[in-house]
């Protein structure tokens, strides 16, 4: 409930007066539409169904008596007139408030879209590292969806409510007994209404999870559907898949079978309450017509809406999870906020002049588990040098990277950039010097150029041109049906690895970095492009601070040290020279092990 009442302030801040006036609109057009039903029966007097002068029904009376004062000729005509007026003004204020209402709440998803998008783009790698991407995708499409639905009820349960709140002061005017005995019966039946509502949460709750599977689900299925089809487990996953969608299924049903179920209980007691109500005015009090007209008005103007209120209070319940979601994750992301999307605009940028130096550094993914991915780190990184990081597959070297570009931080020690050890505050600033480019390169569905801009939007065709030819990628995109304009499939599909390789590095060396990180960069190259970016990488080295992590030895040949990392801790620190012939050592076990490799 605290979720809903912080979103509904949020409706109100983002809104402003044009809530308030929506749910005005909203009034008015019940509030004809009650008035409306109230002159049919007069319009029905006229018409000679029943005698207008016998009824006593407050208001009506005094409508009627109004009427009867118009000459006789007229009154049919008159009281046509001012309904069909009615509703044409219905319909007007209807069409103005439906306009209104699709404003706000379109306002609000936008709102809603940015803010959660914006706390996601703000979070640090922490944050990252123990979400789902996929549950982040469930909350930005499903979640947020719900949460709309979930307000176009609430404000049509408010302006229900304060509608009914009008009419049953108008009721108690009419008649204060008969309204006290139809509000009892409402009161009862919300009472034993109350396992519906508790159900609907639980229909929710069930939802969430469901649609959260699902999202889950087809991402893993399509991210490895090479796996699938390779190892043929079409079969399996598709029974994954069938027996979700029946619980989905099933889960919509229930919902829609509660919903129904409420309406059918409101309808039965309403039909017996009514029959009831009727028989004992009749045959217990013997009231007149008149106020057996005025039991059928009260009754048939207040007891809807009790459906209605019932009916969008279940609804609103069971969104009530789609709130929880969306605010956990926001929280989440406040909490872990690196820093603000202004902060980026800051053109305060810095050049690596000294080195870059780890003192000490510790660090474990998880504090509850006694293991470390680093353990008592001390290295140095001399600016313009070519440093490599190897080691065994989970060493640790990754880690390191993450932790020198500050994108987590170290639990104990620290990292210095010319001395400087970064802070909170300082890291973004320092990251700015950096170009990285990862194991598994990023490209968007989009043009080569459109990727290559992204770092530099104002980039002339010949600097990009000049980065592939750095990265070794110039001969290829030539070739392509478009060249720079040629659309590259999703992630870069229609591409091969060492192609997207090439790219991303075209792409960290267009934006001109202090400092270079190649994590396993060119390990989809081929013999001969190697050669090639090993050459550009040379001809580099002595410009910026060149930091790569190779399983392949002999990428590394040139590098001007080499830190050796074994089970989080660096085991060896040297040039490539002196640590192969250090015959004890991992590194030589290393290079024995690839040599082995690659005369076998
Ligand atoms: N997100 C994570 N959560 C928990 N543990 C992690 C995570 N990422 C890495 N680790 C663990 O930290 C250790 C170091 O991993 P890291 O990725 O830095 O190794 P690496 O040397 O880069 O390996 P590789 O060469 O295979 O990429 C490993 O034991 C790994 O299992």
């Amino acid at each position: 409930m605290s979720e809903l009442i912080y979103y509904l302030k949020k409706l109100h801040t983002v809104s402003g007066i044009k809530l308030y006036i929506n749910m005005i609109g909203m009034m008015l057009i019940s509030s004809i539409e009650g008035v409306s039903i109230y002159l049919l029966i007069p319009l029905l007097g006229l018409t000679g169904i029943f005698n207008l002068g016998s009824l006593t029904i407050p208001f009506l009376d005094q409508v009627n008596s109004l009427v009867l004062r118009i000459p006789e000729h007229a009154q049919l005509i008159t009281m046509l007139t001012l309904y069909i007026l009615l509703v044409i003004t219905q319909a007007i204020v209807q069409r103005n408030q439906t306009v209104l209402n699709t404003r706000i709440l379109h306002k609000f998803i936008r709102y809603l879209r940015l803010s959660t998008y914006k706390g996601l783009i703000q979070a640090e790698w922490k944050f990252y590292l123990r979400t789902r991407k996929s549950d982040i995708s469930h909350i930005l499409t499903n979640e947020i969806v719900r949460i709309i639905v979930g307000m176009g009820i609430i404000m049509k349960l408010a302006t229900t409510m304060i509608f009914t709140l009008i009419q049953v002061a108008f009721a108690l005017w009419l008649s204060y007994k008969l309204t006290l005995l139809v509000l009892l019966c409402g009161g009862l039946m919300a009472f034993f209404s109350r396992r519906f509502t508790q159900r609907a949460k639980t229909i929710g709750d069930e939802t969430t999870e469901l649609t959260k599977t699902y999202i889950a689900g087809i991402t893993d299925h399509f991210n490895g559907i090479k796996d699938i089809k390779t190892n043929m487990l079409e079969r399996e996953h598709y029974n994954w898949f069938l027996a979700l969608c029946k619980r989905l299924e099933s889960n919509f049903v229930k919902f829609a079978s509660l919903q129904t179920g409420t309406q059918l209980f409101y309808k039965i007691a309403s039909a017996i309450l009514i029959g009831l109500f009727i028989y004992i005015s009749f045959e217990v009090l013997h009231v007149s017509g008149g106020q057996l007209m005025l039991i059928v008005v009260i009754f048939s103007r207040l007891w809807p809406k009790f459906i209605t209120i019932q009916n969008s209070w279940e609804q609103l319940v069971n969104s009530l999870p789609a709130f929880r979601s969306v605010r956990e994750l926001q929280k989440e992301c406040e909490e872990t906020k690196e820093f603000e999307l202004r902060d980026l605009d800051d053109e305060l940028r810095f050049n690596l002049k000294s080195a870059i130096e780890c003192r000490n550094i510790s660090y474990r993914y998880d504090k509850n588990k006694p293991e470390f991915a680093l353990k008592d780190v001390n290295i140095h990184v001399p600016a313009n040098s070519m440093t490599a990081i190897v080691g065994k597959s989970g060493a640790g070297k990754s880690t390191l990277i993450d932790l020198l570009i500050g994108l987590v931080r170290s639990e104990s020690g620290e990292v210095l950039y010319d001395g400087v050890a970064l802070t909170e505050r300082n890291t973004l600033a320092h990251r700015k010097m950096v170009s990285y480019v990862p194991q598994d390169p990023f490209l968007f569905h989009s043009s080569i150029r459109d990727n290559l801009k992204l770092v530099d939007p104002h980039a002339i065709d010949e600097r990009l041109w000049e980065a592939l030819r750095f990265a070794a990628a110039d001969d290829f995109v030539r070739q392509l049906p478009d060249g720079l304009d040629t659309i590259i499939g999703d992630r870069g599909i229609r591409l091969s690895g060492g192609e997207r390789q090439r790219l991303v590095l075209a792409r960290a060396i267009l934006r001109k970095p202090s400092i270079l990180v190649l994590d396993e960069a060119t390990s989809a190259l081929d013999n001969e492009n190697e050669a090639k970016v090993q050459a550009a990488l040379e001809r580099l080295k002595g410009t910026m601070t060149i930091i790569v992590i190779a399983h392949r030895l002999s990428t590394i040949r040139n590098a001007d040290q080499v830190i050796v990392i074994e089970q989080g801790r660096v085991v060896q620190q040297g040039a490539y020279h002196q640590l192969s012939t250090e015959t004890r050592g991992t590194f030589s076990r290393l290079l024995s092990y690839q040599e082995a490799g690659v005369n076998s």
